[in-house]
């Protein structure tokens, strides 16, 4: 099974999302940023340099939020998603093609990536925003 870290990343009252590149899997879909976790590492090692390598900012992860499976006809990914807040550096788009510091209450309407959906489902709830 594929495991694979995303950062939920608060700032100022916001959450950063991501809109994945024309030339990734999931094509312009929106996501958490984040990515598959390597041999040996912790999923907050995995977190920090992906988000490094990303989007070139340095996070502090939080709190663990529920792992969601996704099956598709070729793998199993293991969706695990970590609420962070921003420690420093400002944003530089390494991979994606865009980005927005969201308010909760919109992150509705971004077309995610599926396996998110559950994860923002579970966000709202814990901020109570649902
Ligand atoms: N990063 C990230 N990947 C997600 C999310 N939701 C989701 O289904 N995925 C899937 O998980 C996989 C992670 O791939 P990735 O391309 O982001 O990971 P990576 O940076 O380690 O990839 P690479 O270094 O092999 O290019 C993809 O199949 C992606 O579609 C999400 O919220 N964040």
């Amino acid at each position: 099974m594929l495991k694979v870290t995303c950062a939920i990343i608060e700032h100022e009252n916001r959450v950063l999302v991501t809109q994945r590149g024309e030339a990734m899997p999931d094509p312009l879909l929106w996501e958490f940023p984040g990515g598959k976790m390597e041999p040996g590492e912790t999923e907050e090692e995995c977190l920090a340099r992906e988000i490094k390598e990303e989007l070139n900012i340095t996070i502090q992860p939080l709190q663990r939020l529920t792992p969601v499976l996704h099956r598709t006809q070729t793998k199993t990914i293991e969706l695990i998603p970590y609420i962070c807040t921003l420690r420093r550096g400002d944003i530089k788009l390494l991979e994606h093609r865009d980005y927005k510091w969201s308010l909760a209450t919109d992150l509705h309407r971004y077309n995610w990536c599926l396996p998110d959906l559950p994860v923002v489902e579970e966000y709202l709830r814990l901020r109570e925003y649902t």
